[in-house]
């Protein structure tokens, strides 16, 4: 049988029964909540030109929109999002509503998904948008839908946190550093990439909006960090948009939300998309954010009319599974333990030797079995034993908590979660390298590289400006130049005795690479206390 016919595109699924009605009861749950509030549902079409998305959000990235193309050739895409054709709706169709107008949506997006990683491509999200107001009353008038919406859902553990996108585009134009180096800052910021992030930042030495920025990716928790950050800095803008999140907080804790509340100034994806507040929120047993929204003033006027605008989607699939698998717990299943995936092989002696000098007892995992789990005695921690890929792949999807896994593995592999220590150990580098004598550089020929790591390579050659082709090797990539299959690798280099020993030298160095501690993003939220002090104890372990 043709397997075309039988099967799903990637990314996409049939759900049948008690799944159908589960996401039903949660989708309907929302949208009675939205109507409640006096919210207006409108349907957008599935399909619309791709000029559309393009313009609006430059960071809804390309590849990742389904296209089609219609009789007269044009591009379309299927929907990769809703509040974009929303913004086109009020700035156009709605142009001489009476503002504000609340409008709620309850339809899927789409998006082209790289197999294998079980990421989805198919969300039904339900949402609102407030448009034509701005403001205090504006913010918690969508903040209480969400807030509403997910309670009334039956969803015992879930938590909102606010951040404002204010604070890191004051601080970083206070820095005065050019476009690439905000980005690379930004993204150090956003992944909570600590070590990383000083290391940047040290050319900048004790200016204040150095340390401060330094500071954003811890900045997170309750409503303490408001203050830390106050003491940081002197910057107005980030002084008023603390004000502003104290004032926000204080009138959703009015209405009987602030047990819900976290804050986390580090949030500054979309930079170019958030204008004011930005919020997502998280449940027990679903690893990512199954909501997302804030403020986005400078969306409309895309479309020709310049009004403020501001929203929420919430991820209803995720919401149901977590409902069904938690059952109304308050954070989900296991929510007492810590559970850690530490990658089999090379790391893994020093990484139990870490854990054993921060006074873990490992002795289960010394004995040598083949179990794969282990129960650390009386310390709510848990140890997987995994390759490193799958390290990445558990800790994204949120059925481990933490992880540890080399700089290589997390560059070839990417994906979503905090990268929050460099335990030093593990230490190698990617490097490019071929026969001694040839040029690599040289020539008009595309240059063949093999490796074990086709997507670290394409962008080392990318910075470059260069194409080459890549050629997937499993393991002894040294032997590829040699057999003329390739012109040069780029593989892991050590001691060097490899590359010496079959004639091959490093032409450049690529990048570093040490064992990191990463974590998923929920549990770093939902379980911050728990994970905060297994990482001051491998902290500490690593200084002993
Ligand atoms: N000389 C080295 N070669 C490869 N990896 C190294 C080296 N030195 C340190 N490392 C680190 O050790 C990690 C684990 O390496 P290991 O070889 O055990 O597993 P692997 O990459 O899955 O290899 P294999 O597929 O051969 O089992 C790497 O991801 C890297 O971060
Ligand atoms: O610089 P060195 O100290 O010589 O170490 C580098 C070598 O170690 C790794 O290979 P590994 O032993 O993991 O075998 P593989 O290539 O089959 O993965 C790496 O891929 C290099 O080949």
């Amino acid at each position: 049988m043709n397997r075309f016919r039988i099967s799903t595109p990637e990314g996409t699924r049939d759900l049948l029964f008690s799944s159908c009605r589960a996401l039903r009861q949660t989708e309907n749950t929302i949208r009675a909540s939205l109507e409640n509030r006096g919210y207006s549902e409108i349907i957008t079409p599935a399909v619309e030109y791709f000029d559309v998305f393009a313009q609006a959000n430059p960071e809804l990235d390309q590849e990742q929109m389904l296209k089609v193309i219609d009789r007269s050739g044009r591009i379309c895409v299927v929907r990769p999002d809703n509040t974009t054709p929303i913004a086109r709706i009020a700035a156009t169709r709605l142009d001489n509503a009476a503002l504000p107008v609340r409008l709620y949506y309850s339809q899927k997006v789409f998006r082209s998904v790289v197999g294998g990683h079980g990421h989805k491509g198919e969300f039904l999200q339900v949402g609102a948008e407030l448009i034509g107001a701005d403001g205090l009353e504006a913010d918690k008038d969508i903040l209480s839908a969400a807030f509403g919406a997910l309670t009334e859902t039956g969803a015992a553990g879930f938590r909102i946190e606010l951040g404002h996108a204010e604070i890191y585009k004051a601080l970083i134009e206070e820095l005065g550093v050019d476009a690439a180096a905000a980005e690379s800052i930004r993204r150090l910021i956003e992944n909570k990439s600590f070590a990383a992030l000083g290391d940047t930042l040290s050319p900048y030495g004790d200016r204040p909006a150095a340390g401060a920025l330094r500071a954003m990716p811890q900045l997170f928790g309750g409503m303490e960090v408001l203050d830390q950050v106050e003491a940081l800095t002197g910057n107005v803008r980030v002084l008023g948009a603390v004000s502003y999140l104290r004032r926000l907080y204080r009138a959703l804790d009015e209405t009987g939300y602030g047990d819900r509340i976290m804050i986390d100034l580090g949030l500054v994806h979309e930079m170019d998309y958030y204008t004011g507040v930005m919020f997502r929120g998280y449940i027990g047993g679903a690893g990512a954010a199954i909501l997302a929204g804030g403020r986005y003033n400078a969306l409309c006027a895309k479309f020709g009319k310049d009004m403020p605008a501001g929203g929420f989607g919430i991820d209803v699939e995720s919401v149901a599974e977590s409902l069904q698998g938690a059952a109304g717990t308050e954070t989900g299943t296991r929510r007492d333990t810590v559970r850690i995936a530490l990658t089999k092989g090379r790391l893994e002696k020093k990484t139990l030797a870490l854990l054993k000098s921060a006074g873990y007892d490992i002795s289960e995992l010394e004995a040598g079995s083949r179990k794969l789990i282990f129960a650390l005695p009386d310390t709510g921690v848990e140890i997987v034993l995994a390759k490193a890929a799958d390290v990445i792949t558990y800790v994204e999807h949120g059925v481990c908590d933490m992880g540890v896994v080399g700089k290589d593995t997390i560059m070839e592999k990417g994906g979503s979660f905090y990268e929050m220590v460099d335990l030093g150990f593990g230490k190698c580098r990617f490097a490019l390298a071929t026969k001694k004598g040839k040029d690599v550089y040289g020539g008009y020929q595309t240059p063949v590289i093999a490796t074990k790591y086709p997507a670290v390579t394409k962008a080392f050659f990318n910075r470059k400006n260069m194409d080459v082709e890549t050629i997937k090797i499993e393991g002894s990539v040294e032997l590829a130049p040699l057999l003329e299959l390739a012109d040069a690798i780029v593989d892991i280099v050590e001691t060097g005795t490899t590359l010496k020993e079959n004639g091959l030298e490093v032409i450049e160095d690529v990048a570093p690479i040490s064992a990191r501690v990463i974590v998923n993003l929920a549990s770093a939220k939902l379980k911050k206390a728990a994970i905060q002090k297994v990482i001051a104890e491998l902290e500490s372990g690593l200084e002993g």
